[in-house]
Order: C-alpha cells, then sequence, then structure tokens
C-alpha cells in the first residue's frame, strides 16, 4: 500500500460580489484537501465506450457502479465539515465528479486502488462555493489518479458540466478574482449538448442534491465552454465572512430569482459590474467607488427574505459607519454576508453579528484572504 499519496488544495470562493451574478468570482482562503493513498494497478477497467451514446443511469447500475465503488475507499477527517456526506464513491460529489471524468476517458474506475481522506473547511451550504471545490475536487481527482495530463482549461470545462454558472468554479480551479461567463452558442452542437443529451437535467431544475448530469453517461464536454479573466485585486482588501449558522440550498435561492428583468435593472447592474472589476483592483481602494458598485438588482433583493437581515447589515455597514469597510454583498447564493475591508474586522464583525442576531440568525464569522494560487495537486512521497 501507499505507492504515491498526491494531496490537492481547492479554495472556498464567493461569487457574485454584488452587481456580478453568475459572472465574478473571488478565491478564498479556506481549503477543502483531499489527500490520496495510491496502491496497486486494478486490471481492466477500461472500456466504456458502449455506454458513451446512451442516456443511462449509471447509479442505478450495479453493474457500473460496483467496480467504481471497488475502487476507491472515501473518508472525511473529523476536523471538517462533512455531516450527512454520502461516503459510498459514487453518491458523493467530489467522488461522482471524478467518476465523471474517469467515464468521459473511456474509464469505468480508478485505475488503481485508492484511499481519499477528505479535510473540509468549508461550510455546507453557506454561500462559500463548498459544492464548487468538491467538483473542482473531483475533476483534479481522476486527472491525479488516472494520469490524464489534462491542461486546466479541459479541468475548467470537465468542471463546468457539472456546476453550470463558471463564477466559483473558476476562482477556485484559477485562484483570485476570476470574471467568467459560459459560451452559449444557440446554433451548434455545443448547445444541444448542454441541453440535451449532455446534461438531461439542468443543475437549476434539480429537485434535490441530485447533480443529475453526473448520473448520465458522459460526453466530453465541448471545448471551450467558458472564456474568464483573471483580474487584479488590491493586496489590501481582505474578505469578512459572516456565516449564518444554517444552510441555504444553492438551488433554493436560484429559485427565488425571476424570469425576467426591467431594463432599468440591468443597466444598474451592468454600469455598477463595470467599474466595480475595475475598482477593486486599484491600490490604495477607494471606498467611495467601491461601496456604490456593490449595489445589486439582479439577485441580492429577491434572496433577502431567505436571509433575514441581510438588508439591513447591508444598509447600516457602511464607509462612513465603520472606516476601513469598502462593500457588502451576499457571498455567492447566501446566506453568508461578506464584506470587504482593509482594516475595522473586529468592529465589522461585532456590528454584523448584533444585527443579524437581533434577526435570530446565530453566526460565526472569519477573515479571509484572497487565495491567488487555485487548486492544485502536491505529491508528498513516493
Ligand atoms: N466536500 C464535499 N464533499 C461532498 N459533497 C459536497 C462537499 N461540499 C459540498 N458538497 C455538496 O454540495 C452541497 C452544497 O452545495 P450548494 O447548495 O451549492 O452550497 P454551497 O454554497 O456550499 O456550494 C452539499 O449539500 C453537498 O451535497
Ligand atoms: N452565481 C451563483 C453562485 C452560487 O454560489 P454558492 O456558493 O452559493 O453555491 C448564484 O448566485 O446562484
Amino acid at each position: 500500500m501507499g505507492l504515491t499519496e498526491p494531496k490537492e488544495n481547492k479554495t472556498s470562493t464567493a461569487a457574485n460580489l454584488g452587481p456580478g451574478f453568475d459572472t465574478l468570482g473571488l478565491a478564498l482562503s479556506l481549503y477543502l484537501t483531499l489527500q490520496v493513498q495510491v496502491a496497486q494497478a486494478i486490471p481492466d477497467v477500461v472500456n466504456v465506450n458502449s455506454h458513451h451514446d446512451e442516456i443511462i443511469d449509471v447509479s442505478q447500475s450495479p453493474a457500473l457502479c460496483e467496480p467504481f465503488n471497488q475502487s476507491v475507499k472515501l473518508q472525511y477527517a473529523e476536523s471538517g465539515f462533512s455531516a450527512d456526506l454520502p461516503l459510498e464513491p459514487s453518491r458523493n460529489l467530489i467522488t461522482k465528479t471524478a467518476w465523471y471524468v474517469l467515464r468521459c476517458h473511456g474509464l469505468l474506475a480508478f485505475p488503481r486502488h485508492i484511499t481519499v481522506t477528505v479535510t473540509n473547511a468549508i461550510p455546507l451550504g453557506r454561500g462559500l462555493g463548498s459544492s464548487a471545490a468538491a467538483v473542482v475536487a473531483g475533476v483534479l481527482l481522476a486527472n491525479e489518479v488516472a494520469n490524464l495530463n489534462l491542461p486546466k482549461s479541459r479541468m475548467l470545462d470537465l468542471s463546468l458540466a457539472i456546476e453550470r454558472h463558471p463564477d466559483n468554479v473558476s476562482a477556485a480551479l484559477l485562484g483570485g478574482f476570476v470574471a467568467s461567463y459560459l459560451h452559449e452558442d444557440q446554433t451548434t452542437d455545443h448547445t444541444r449538448a448542454l441541453e440535451g443529451q449532455f446534461t438531461p437535467v439542468d443543475r437549476d431544475n434539480r429537485q434535490t442534491d441530485a447533480f443529475a448530469p453526473l448520473a448520465m453517461a458522459p460526453r466530453m464536454p465541448p471545448a471551450p465552454l467558458s472564456h474568464y479573466v483573471q483580474l487584479p485585486w488590491a493586496p489590501e482588501i481582505k474578505a469578512v465572512a459572516i456565516i449564518p449558522q444554517f444552510q441555504l440550498a444553492t438551488v433554493k435561492a436560484r429559485a427565488v430569482l425571476p424570469k425576467n428583468y426591467t431594463r432599468a435593472d440591468v443597466v444598474f447592474n451592468l454600469q455598477r459590474l463595470a467599474v466595480l472589476t475595475h475598482a477593486l483592483g486599484q491600490s490604495p481602494p477607494d471606498a467611495q467607488l467601491i461601496y456604490p458598485a456593490m449595489a445589486d438588482r439582479v439577485h441580492q433583493p429577491h434572496r433577502a427574505g431567505l436571509v433575514p437581515g441581510l438588508t439591513t447589515v447591508l444598509e447600516t455597514l457602511t464607509p462612513e459607519t465603520v472606516p476601513g469597510l469598502l462593500g457588502a454583498c451576499l457571498s455567492g447564493a447566501g446566506p453568508t454576508i461578506l464584506v470587504l475591508a482593509t482594516h475595522n474586522f473586529d468592529t465589522i464583525i461585532t456590528q454584523a453579528r448584533e444585527i443579524l442576531a437581533k434577526h435570530e440568525v446565530a453566526t460565526d464569522a472569519t477573515v479571509l484572504e484572497v487565495a491567488s494560487k487555485g487548486a492544485e495537486s502536491q505529491l508528498l512521497k513516493s
């Protein structure tokens, strides 16, 4: 046992940052870490080509699940967030994603017996991108263990095939402050692949934590699935995360959003987004520019009902009331509130927590750095 032990780190992420709904992502210094112990090679795990053109639910197929489940032992370190996460590899988001990548490359299972130990410092369902980190982790896991040698651009495509908004996965994989969009050409097979055979159920439509695309026979995603740019981030700016002690599933927080927006609301966000992406890279940061540019009319007002106290925090904590504060927003789909600031972190935490407590929301809080490195694998020993 124990020929090699690759270790992988994936960051938490804050998506949207106010007006950048489904567009901006920020990698933060809370990590999901996988430690992988690799044992002997398994013969005959290759050849799933016969399944590639079929839409079948592989999770219902013991013939497909068993070889995969036998190839990996999954465990979580006690020191992290793992409550209620499935340990059966064919049902767990990290390993299920890896399985999808393997099947895209003609493999039914990991080519070697592995033991994966997950240490997860990212709280689940809080808007800090735990699912994006899990998806990126799964892609890197398959890439390492099966020696796929995928470039990051291809790993991004595979991650985006699962997590269908690019903000979190782009930042988790690439690191830093990232703007991205999913490429959608209505006239090509590409769109059919996304909407049809490739992902028969859109993530937004899933009723449960089904991650339906993962359960289906895979098609390689077309390349590229997205375009992105890594933006400058002023080193003085830290992220204060006020983390409510309740979970809000992203799918639930997307379900409350309207299907259509007025032109006034779209223009409101576009104008602020353009200013904000530039302002957050300027050193020293200008609170008078950043604070109003973090206003949003696309998602936060519609989600406010799911996060008691959000509106009061956004209206009460300003650069005038707390020097050093630059702006505040919902992190991802919430319920975490992210406050960008250069100093006075304790005051920000105390005031935000007091407001939320008055709304009967208990919180944890932490000050996070922007993680510039993104996801990486490391060989610990051989
Ligand atoms: N480390 C992990 N291992 C396995 N599954 C995970 C992990 N992290 C997140 N998930 C899955 O993602 C879900 C949370 O995703 P989501 O609702 O999008 O919230 P978040 O804002 O945390 O990404 C969890 O309930 C779980 O199903
Ligand atoms: N743009 C998405 C981001 C969801 O992030 P998460 O961390 O809450 O999963 C959205 O706002 O729905």
